[in-house]
């Protein structure tokens, strides 16, 4: 084997080893190094035989350009030097020491994309760097994955970086192609047709040319894969390649061909193995759709794709939790979202409609105001989500988890170059293994959580519904006085009238003594409804509060299921990490190993040793998974599922208890407002009695023995000696005196109703609607 002699080297502000490889590319290598004085660390760029291909002075022009590039998301050039040896010219730029996105993607941790918050950064800055080249008036034409560098920002935050600006030209001639061949996946179809097919054409290729890339590349950060394949590769099959890209129909977003001249398969969404959420998902897949269409006056403007990524990153996001699939989401809103759009949104992802969902954060109902704009809304996160369930239907026949990818088949052969690929994919394979570990395992805390915070909701739910009662209560009871007073007038006026009227023969006076028994007649059998229904309502009530508050039924009936599932304590991730770590040390050997290209006989049974333990570590891994965490946490769902169940049969009853009660509250208020008609509507009649003409007129006269008086009242109370005319006014008098009293009582009476009344409506917390009864 051939020893590479390291070497110092250096330029008059720069010096480098040439042991400290960042990189390697087509046009030579890139070095860490340092400036000689600061100390500095930047990345130095040597040019190989490749690169004098393309004359010093069109190289240079590139690079004057882009030393006047100065963006947070441009690799900044730093200087262009000179050995003093050699005389060859470097380029010193700002070191990107977390790689490029090639070689992020390439690790298996991202075969199947990066995850949300790391792609959101991307986004944003490759359409920030974008934008500032637009600005320049610079056309890339060359992005890719390799040419997009990340740096740990101090907050230890990536940052993304556009980079190798060979081809920010025009690309008249061939030269200038050479330097696109290898990148071609990326290509804009007209620019494939030109640089690749070789095909001449009279188009220039605009900013769109970058905007399809970005397309291109985001597909790729968004899923591990590319979009567009034909079988077998696009360098080996580039008709279909350039077939795929021109014939894909508008809003497809991949086209894959899985067989040798087979059919193309066009998809509209992404792929299920992706790790974007849903939410994010449908906001990133019309963004692909418009930035990859091959009909230029379909496809999106620049502008229009950068308010959209604007737009896309300045989006909330409110983490739910389904309860009846145990799946957490992300739903993202605008800023100014309101109640109902957020509902909108959810119910786009839980199937739950609007008027049906029930949300439950820290123990209450979320409860917000419907004007409310969403940034205001409290913080939620994955493990303290607002929990959503269907208040109508929840059903809790469907957990979602996330299945394995399939773990590729060993064989037992032996092959350097085979065994590193192998690796490769079975350290994807466990590294989603570990993701769905975590996954579980926080869905599980977090259906733990749910029916914490539901006994929550149902304990204040039962003692709101317990004091809506005991106000019911007052109220019933303040009708029922206010009926027996008006009886006790009626009695009294009755008495006091006879005495009055006593041998009155008016057909007019009679008339109105029948009026006013009219007034109370039905009256006793109606609050008597009333008071039943009332007691009805307090044995309900009783039912639910002595197996809600009293024995706390709900919180017995989960006490020993708090152990059921996967807890921390299993420490299940910790477990699949382990065996990761494993994994992936096998795949970085099995790559040394492969670069090695030949191992001694020592080596290759190591190697084989390894191999084994990687087959064996793979499906312990797997099995761990399949056989322990998935079973346990369908268990704690089953469990779940059952709770909820009869958490919901409590709530329909207390839901009966809220409809009895606003029956009886209704039937309530209509008896106070119609005793208090009767007692105006008793008075105007007795006055009008007390005025008549007849009455005025009456002189003393002896009762005749046939005249019985015209409201009942008892024998004794008949008049023995005939009334003068002053003892009849003082009579008149002192009814009108005992009315107002019983007037002022009234109103007295009518106040506390309407006092009641204030007290609101009955209903379940935030005005729940439980298996079709209405409540509030
Ligand atoms: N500024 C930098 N900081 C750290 N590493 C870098 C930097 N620039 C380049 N590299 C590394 O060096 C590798 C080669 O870079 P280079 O630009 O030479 O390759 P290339 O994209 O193939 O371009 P070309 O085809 O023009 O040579 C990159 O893939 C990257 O890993």
């Amino acid at each position: 084997m051939m020893q590479t002699v390291v070497q110092m080297r250096s330029t008059p502000h720069y010096v480098w080893s040439t042991a400290d490889v960042l990189g390697q590319g087509a046009t030579g290598s890139v070095f860490k190094g340092r400036h000689k004085k600061t100390g500095d660390l930047c990345a130095i760029k040597t040019f190989n035989q490749m690169s004098f291909m393309r004359p010093v002075d069109v190289q240079m022009r590139e690079f004057e350009m882009v030393l006047k590039l100065k963006h947070r998301n441009i690799v900044k050039l730093l200087d262009i030097e000179e050995e003093p040896s050699t005389r060859q010219k470097v380029i010193v730029m700002e070191i990107c020491t977390g790689g490029s996105l090639y070689t992020i993607l390439d690790e298996p941790e991202n075969a199947y994309g990066l995850h949300e918050e790391e792609f959101k950064l991307v986004m944003k800055d490759v359409a920030a760097g974008m934008n500032y080249l637009r600005e320049k008036g610079i056309v890339h034409r060359d992005l890719k994955p390799g040419n997009i560098m990340r740096c740990i920002g101090e907050d230890s935050l990536s940052i993304y970086k556009l980079t190798d600006f060979g081809a920010a030209r025009e690309l008249d001639d061939e030269e200038q192609f050479m330097s696109l061949y290898g990148t071609e996946e990326y290509l804009h179809p007209d620019m494939y047709e030109r640089a690749v097919l070789r095909r001449p054409m009279g188009k220039s290729f605009k900013a769109t040319v970058d905007l399809w890339s970005i397309g291109v590349t985001f597909y790729h950060v968004a899923t591990g894969s590319l979009p567009f394949r034909p079988y077998g590769g696009a360098r080996r099959n580039k008709e279909v390649m350039f077939k795929i890209t021109t014939e894909k129909p508008s809003g497809a977003i991949s086209g894959i061909q899985h067989t040798e001249d087979g059919r193309l398969e066009w998809s509209r969404a992404l792929p299920k193995t992706c790790l974007l959420s849903r939410g994010f998902k449908d906001l990133l897949t019309p963004l692909l759709a418009g930035i990859l269409e091959c009909d230029s006056m379909k496809m999106w403007t620049f502008e229009m794709f950068f308010e959209e990524v604007t737009k896309i990153l300045n989006m909330d996001i409110i983490h739910i939790f389904n309860i009846s699939t145990a799946t957490s989401l992300r739903v993202y809103v605008n800023p100014t979202d309101t109640f109902a759009n957020v509902q909108e949104l959810v119910a786009v992802q839980t199937d739950i409609p609007a008027a049906r969902q029930e949300m439950i954060f820290d123990s209450y109902h979320f409860a917000v105001s419907h004007t409310d704009p969403a940034s205001t809304y409290p913080k939620t996160s994955p493990d303290n989500p607002i929990i959503v369930l269907d208040n109508v239907h929840t059903d809790f026949s469907r957990a979602e988890y996330r299945e394995l990818p399939k773990l590729p088949r060993f064989g037992t052969s032996f092959s350097l170059d085979n065994d590193a690929p192998l690796a490769k994919v079975c350290a994807s394979v466990v590294w989603d293994c570990q993701r769905s570990t975590a996954a579980l395992l926080l869905q599980q805390n977090v259906m733990r959580k749910a029916v914490k915070w539901f006994i929550c909701v149902m304990s204040r739910e039962t003692e709101q519904l317990r004091t809506d009662t005991h106000l019911l209560g007052i109220k019933v009871t303040n009708s029922d006085l206010a009926l027996r007073r008006l009886l006790d007038q009626h009695f009294l006026h009755g008495k006091m009238l006879a005495l009055l009227c006593y041998g009155t023969s008016s057909s007019d006076v009679q008339r109105k003594q029948g009026e006013l028994q009219q007034l109370v007649d039905g009256k006793r059998e109606c609050m008597q409804k009333i008071l039943d229904e009332y007691a009805n309502c307090e044995k309900q009530m009783k039912w639910v509060e002595e197996r809600i508050l009293v024995e706390e039924t709900l919180k017995e009936l989960w006490k020993d299921k708090d152990t059921v599932g996967t807890q921390e304590k299993d420490r299940s991730v910790e477990r699949t990490q382990y065996v990761l770590d494993k994994v992936v040390a096998t795949f970085l050997q099995f790559k040394k190993d492969k670069s090695l290209k030949r191992l001694s006989y020592n080596e290759e049974q190591i190697h084989k040793f390894e191999k084994q333990k990687l087959s064996a570590n793979c499906i312990k891994a797997v099995s761990a998974y399949a056989d322990e965490f998935v079973p346990k946490f369908k268990h704690l769902y089953a469990e779940v599922a059952r709770w909820f169940q009869k958490a919901f049969l409590y709530r329909q009853k207390l839901a009966k208890v809220v409809n009895l009660l606003d029956k009886v509250s209704t039937a309530s208020d209509q008896m106070a407002g119609n005793l208090q008609q009767s007692v105006q509507k008793q008075h105007r009649i007795v006055d009008s009695i007390l005025t008549s003409d007849v009455l005025q007129n009456q002189g003393p006269s002896q009762p005749p023995s046939d005249v019985t008086p015209p409201i009942s009242a008892p024998p004794s109370v008949a008049p023995s000696e005939p009334m003068s005319h002053s003892e009849v006014v003082q009579l008149q008098a002192s009814v009108r005196a005992v009315r107002e009293e019983i007037k002022l009582s009234m109103a007295e009476a009518e106040e506390s109703t309407k006092l009641l009344r204030q007290l609101g409506g009955f209903s379940l917390e935030n005005g729940i609607h439980v298996e079709g009864v209405a409540n509030g």
